[in-house]
């Protein structure tokens, strides 16, 4: 069995921050012992890793991306492959991907065909949700066999009618199966059918560019149907995970639930706090390169979602990874934003993003390993084997850099998409190391892993109720 000591860094989890050598044992971590002990005991090993001044961390789990997702009439552009290459770039270790129920179809074609996209590809491990596009009897039924073979969460949509849309009466009855079977149902909590009446309406006047795709998609939309997703989940006595919050009264829906004591859970994303409305109104249509839904929102609504980070009103940093290109895939929009492709590239940038959170003062250095490691392992039934470091779990681990100065941009990134979202953008720390269960997937500031090593992980029951 191949042996690998890390040596001298900081062990950073969610709960703990202490000195120590890191001994991993084939791909599971063996040990933690006091700093030095390596060098006092000589731990056999194949591989040394120096982490003197250095973090060693827990890998980044990313629980939503959507990697070749279709999306009007076009996909997203990284594969399993490309996608988990670059989340292994930036320290990201394991993804939750959705698999899509076609309307008309079962769920178990939908999760063949993702099965079927990533066999193979990935560089890391990764696990799927469902997406129920189409709830009823028997798509019901499935949910029970799905949730007995690891992919226990659900995601429906009060949006994109026609498309994803569920209705109340549906959202419901996924929700009452999944209080009886365990799942967990993650919400895309926007008003779709008032939405698609603004969209008329403002392209009737001639507001076509970018930034109307903010204007229509209304914080009050976010907010009402986050508060009804609430109230349907507590009538069906199911917990409930929404999805990429964006807006400030959103936060405070969720906020209130939780403080009545409902198991209601948030989770939003790096765009949201980093990226604003500002954005979306970037001239030359280069706006679209913004578009995502929920949608970017007013600088102001920022802080509430720090706030919400931190007060364990938001308990997870995930990326809504969706990349298009801005040529010949956001351009589908062109005079018409409501066919510029929703989604935004990012799996690569969470884990630097949220140090540089650190960096500045929004979050705790053991918040941003709770938020983007130890809560979406707990959150999606993979911890402790994913999210931590401690005996007996998988040896996923980043040995980061905090000091080191890089700029993100689209010339040096490793995501399948020809721009980057936060062009220009200084982050104090990187990525030096990155270990997925014990195997160098980044060493050096080389890509040295290969396309299938990454495994799928069936998952648990949610743990964070
Ligand atoms: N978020 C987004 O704009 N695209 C991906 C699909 C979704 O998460 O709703
Ligand atoms: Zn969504
Ligand atoms: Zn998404």
């Amino acid at each position: 069995m191949s042996r690998t000591v890390i040596h001298g860094g900081l062990v950073i989890t969610a709960s703990d921050e202490i000195h120590a050598d890191v001994l991993v044992e084939g791909g599971r971590i063996a040990a933690l012992a006091a700093p030095g002990t390596d060098a006092a005991a000589g731990w056999s090993a194949e591989r040394r890793i120096d982490a003197t001044g250095k973090y060693v961390i827990p890998g980044g789990v990313d629980a939503h991306t959507h990697m070749e997702m279709p999306f009007g009439g076009t996909y997203a552009a990284d594969t399993f492959e490309t996608g988990t290459r670059a989340a292994a770039w930036g320290g990201t270790t394991t993804i939750v991907d959705f698999a899509i129920q076609s309307m008309g179809r079962s769920l178990r074609e939908g999760l063949d065909a993702w099965f079927e996209k990533a066999d193979g590809r990935c560089a890391v491990d990764y696990g799927f949700h469902m997406i129920l596009s189409d709830v009823n009897e028997s798509s019901l039924k499935e949910m029970d066999r799905l949730v007995a073979e690891g992919i226990t969460s659900f995601k429906l949509f009060m949006a994109y009618p026609g498309v994803f849309y569920s209705d109340d009466g549906q959202i419901l009855r996924a929700m009452q199966r999944a209080s009886g079977n365990g799942g967990l149902i993650m919400m895309h909590a926007e008003n779709g059918i008032a939405i698609d009446v603004l969209v008329e309406q403002a392209l009737a006047e001639g507001r076509t560019d970018p930034r109307y795709h903010g204007d229509v998609r209304k914080v009050a939309l976010e907010a009402e149907a986050t508060h009804r997703a609430v109230q349907l989940a507590r009538v069906a006595g199911a917990p409930l995970y929404v999805v990429h919050v964006s807006a400030d009264e959103a936060v405070a829906e969720i906020a209130a639930a939780r403080h009545k004591g409902l198991p209601v859970f948030g989770e939003t994303c790096p765009q949201y706090l980093f990226l604003s409305t500002d954005n979306l109104a970037e001239p030359d249509f280069e706006g679209a390169k913004y578009v995502c839904s929920t949608p970017l929102r007013p600088r102001e609504h920022q802080e509430a979602l720090w706030r919400g980070l931190r007060n364990n009103e938001l308990q997870v940093v995930s990326t809504d990874h969706c990349p298009f290109c801005f040529s010949g895939q956001k351009e589908m929009g062109r005079g018409d934003f409501s066919k510029i492709p929703n989604g935004m590239p990012g799996v690569e940038h969470r884990m630097d993003l949220l140090h540089q959170a650190v960096v500045e003062g929004h979050i705790s250095r053991r918040r941003w390993i709770e938020i983007a490691c130890a809560a979406p392992a707990r959150m999606f039934g993979l911890y402790p084997r994913k999210g931590t470091i401690a005996p007996g779990t998988d040896a996923d681990i980043v040995v980061y850099d905090p000091e080191a100065e890089q700029v993100l941009s689209a010339e040096t990134h490793h995501m399948n998409v020809d721009y980057s979202a936060y062009e220009g953008k200084r982050i104090t720390g990187r990525v030096e190391t990155v270990l997925s269960r014990g195997v160098p997937v980044i060493e050096d500031g080389a890509y040295v892993g290969h396309a299938g090593h990454g495994a799928y992980v069936p998952r648990g029951l949610s743990q964070n109720l």
